[in-house]
């Protein structure tokens, strides 16, 4: 049976922040605004925004299924014009004939210049400016340290200020009283935190609040990458969190000399240092231990996350116990908001937009979630992923993922985390360990996490009594009795049985074809595949003198996939199959001859079928050959006018063609160790459409655009099957969808 997943995108209006450009779209036509009016009488069957539950079942008739054939609903364009074009459909048996070529080991980036173009930078969405990341300042190779501790958790604390200016002796700020500093408590990539001694306290007994003899001062340094406008946006966090359950008390803050400092509440040890026995009174060797902490960190996750903030960097140096010898000594913290964000817009209540940017990674290496690890914009889901990935390590002392090196460790960890399997990582703890990760490693982007559910997932494992809990668990009350009220007692057991339905990161990987569609006046395609490299001429030419010109290439198992037709605007073509991954001499000669490269594909064997035309309205072009998706340049080149016009894989090598004078004014990048349903559907929804796809047999990636006078309607299909696509290319072709993009690699079936 062919195994076949669709993707279905029906045209809907962009959200009006997304149609803001640099690029002004020309007015609509007359003909187009009466089209507009037609599809506003029409807007009940399209609405702008899908509702949640008809997105989720959007999705679960795309991703969950096997179906033997598409699964696709009616396009909204319901005008076919006539036409004489006819729909060729031209598959052909070939014969199999494997080639070895060289491996593909050079990096190599490649710009053909022209003479002054006037340049508009594409629109590019920016991640935070002050990102952090924990443990290391700018990069996380001090993350991962030599010994097994520092190889954990980051930076330790050993003293290590040859970078910045000692920390005042007495600190004042903000109206505070005057503080002596003392020892120090800790330390982070970005802050310093000592004991405060109050001078001439009026009480020497008291313990907390602003008149507390003992206070914990948090100095960041005006230089640190976090005080780049100024006073630490932790700051504005804290003033929405502190004192708030679970997150200490901000009582003054204020710069002194090169340093702002915060006036906290004093806390107990972090669970890195209960972990490794530093504070021998407490253990941690207890699971009793590990349960209550995980429905106190739950709770205080619930409570941040019903503020509107997520925390961002959830790890066991962040979760602290309360002060010894204090009432709070058995209760649980969550400290450093340097990497909390809103989820939740404070002026409209609604949920952020989703956006990824693949080398914006946010938090600690080992805790982040895989959504940070790809750059995605952070929500709660993020934060209850790192939170599992903390009790786990809390219980087995080790992280699979642990110990990887080198320059590609947050490509490694990452891929290691997709690729472990919940069960696998659950081994040996108990069952509510292994559902909570299943539960929360399944949360969709903007899902609203069933708190009360995952704290009574482990709460039925302690005794009744709260009273005998090592660590209290009084802040999940609220949470349980609202899970009681809502299932009844008696169904805790059933409920606590039921699996998530969906298992968006569980799947088996798999390599299939991607195959791309979008709605279009009839046009004539034809699609090849199979095909070896001595009989690439013949059908290239045939096409050509049919009045056809390729469109799309791919490669599978060394053979080519060729997509040809006579919608392409191309008038002249050339091409040619080499053993290199790019050939980069030969490219360049044609550009002097004014062709552009128009699509690319590279076999595993590591040689390259480039495809270079005379049509597209392009005025400049640029590749880069790279051994791992080289966002960064991407990124660059937008801001320069570039967009990304073709891709293509060879083994892991990938190429990318980015071009000026597109049309596109906006491009965004899904990239996934597994198919990005999720993101594709987001993308989808505010207005993007699919403009490249290339795969590798580890990651798949796409190029949205937004391009000027396009179509908002425009229906655009995706397949993913286990076989070349041909059947479903006729059902296609029969509701005038026509393969835009293809290309093999990684999905997940
Ligand atoms: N209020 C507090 N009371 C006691 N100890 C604290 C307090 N706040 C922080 N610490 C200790 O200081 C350490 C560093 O603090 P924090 O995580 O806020 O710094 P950071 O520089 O922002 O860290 P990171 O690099 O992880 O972002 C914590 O791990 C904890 O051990």
């Amino acid at each position: 049976m062919v195994q076949l997943r669709s993707g279905v995108r029906h045209g809907q209006l962009p959200k009006k922040k997304e149609l803001i450009a640099p690029i002004k779209p020309p007015p609509p036509t007359r003909q187009a605004k009466n089209r507009k009016k037609k599809e506003k009488a029409r807007m009940v069957r399209k609405p702008q925004r899908r509702t949640r539950q008809k997105q989720r079942k959007e999705e679960d008739e795309n991703d969950g299924k096997n179906v033997d054939n598409c699964n696709v609903s009616p396009p909204l364009k319901e005008v076919q014009e006539e036409g004489d074009q006819k729909i060729v459909r031209n598959p052909r048996k070939r014969t199999r004939q494997q080639q070895s070529k060289d491996e593909v080991e050079d990096e190599n980036v490649v710009v053909k210049k022209v003479d002054n173009c006037n340049v508009t930078p594409l629109k590019v969405q920016e991640g935070n400016e002050a990102a952090r990341v924990s443990g290391g300042g700018t990069e996380q190779d001090d993350f991962f340290g030599t010994t097994d501790e520092d190889d954990c958790f980051g930076t330790s604390d050993v003293d290590d200020e040859e970078n910045t200016d000692p920390v005042p002796e007495l600190v004042q700020v903000g109206g505070s009283p005057a503080y002596k500093v003392e020892r120090k408590l800790g330390k982070g990539g970005f802050g310093q935190v000592y004991v405060g001694r109050r001078i001439n306290p009026p009480n020497p007994d008291e313990k907390t609040g602003p008149g507390a003899v003992e206070v914990a001062l948090k100095f960041e340094h005006s230089s640190s990458k976090g005080c780049n406008y100024g006073p630490p946006c932790e700051w504005q966090a804290y003033k929405a969190l502190g004192g708030s359950h679970g997150v200490p008390q901000v009582h003054y803050k204020g710069q002194q000399g090169d340093y702002y400092i915060m006036v906290m509440d004093m806390l107990g040890p972090c669970l890195r240092d209960v972990w490794y026995n530093k504070f021998p009174s407490i253990s941690m060797s207890s699971i009793d231990m590990v349960i209550c902490i995980a429905i106190e960190a739950i709770s205080i996750l619930e409570k941040m996350h019903s503020r509107g903030y997520v925390h961002g960097d959830v790890k066991p140096e962040n979760i602290l116990l309360g002060l010894p010898g204090t009432p709070d000594e058995k209760k649980v913290f969550i400290v450093d908001l340097g990497c909390a964000s809103r989820w939740r817009d404070s002026l409209t209540g609604l949920h952020v937009d989703y956006h990824q940017a693949p080398d914006d990674f946010r938090g600690t290496i080992w805790f982040a979630s895989v959504h940070a690890h790809l750059g995605r914009t952070m929500s709660r889901r993020d934060d209850l992923e790192s939170l599992a990935y903390t009790l786990i390590f809390l219980l087995r002392g080790r992280l699979p993922w642990q110990g990887y090196q080198g320059e590609n460790k947050n490509y490694l960890v990452c891929k290691k985390k997709m690729a472990t399997s919940p069960k696998a990582l659950c081994s040996a703890c108990p069952e509510p360990f292994r559902r909570f990760v299943e539960y929360v490693v399944n949360l969709k982007f903007d899902e609203e996490p069933n708190y009360a559910k995952y704290v009574s997932l482990f709460d039925w494992l302690l005794g009744p009594n709260p009273d005998l809990r090592l660590i209290s668990t009084d802040g999940a009350t609220k949470l349980l009795r609202e899970f009681d009220h809502k299932r009844g007692q008696s169904t805790i057991e059933e409920e606590n049985n039921e699996r998530p339905n969906k298992k968006v990161r569980m799947g088996v990987p798999a390599t299939q074809w991607i195959s791309v569609y979008d709605d279009r006046w009839p046009i004539k395609q034809r699609y090849l595949y199979n095909m070896t490299d001595e009989r690439l001429s013949l059908h290239i030419e045939k096409g050509k003198g049919d009045g056809l010109f390729i469109s799309s290439v791919a490669s599978s198992s060394n053979l080519w996939a060729l997509i040809m037709d006579n919608g392409t605007g191309i008038y002249a073509q050339v091409y040619e199959v080499s053993p290199d991954f790019l050939h980069k001499e030969w490219i360049m000669e044609q550009w002097e001859h004014k062709y552009y490269i128009t699509a690319v594909a590279g076999a595993s064997n590591g040689s390259s079928l480039v495809v270079m035309s005379k049509g597209p309205l392009y005025s400049q072009q640029s590749y880069k050959v790279s051994n791992s998706f080289p966002f960064k340049w991407i990124r660059k080149k937008w801001r320069e006018g570039f967009a990304v016009t073709a891709m293509a894989t060879a083994g892991s090598t990938w190429a990318i063609v980015m071009s000026r004078g597109t049309g596109f004014y906006n491009q965004v990048v899904e990239l996934d160790f597994h198919y990005p349903s999720e993101g594709l559907h987001k993308r989808w929804n505010a207005g993007f459409r699919i403009t490249s796809t290339a795969a590798t047999s580890n990651q798949a990636a796409f190029v949205l655009s937004m391009k000027r006078g396009q179509d908002d309607d425009q229906i655009q299909e995706t397949l993913r099957t286990t076989a070349f696509p041909s059947t479903h290319v006729k059902e296609k072709w029969a509701k005038n969808l026509y393969i835009s993009s293809v290309c093999y690699g990684r999905t997940v079936s």
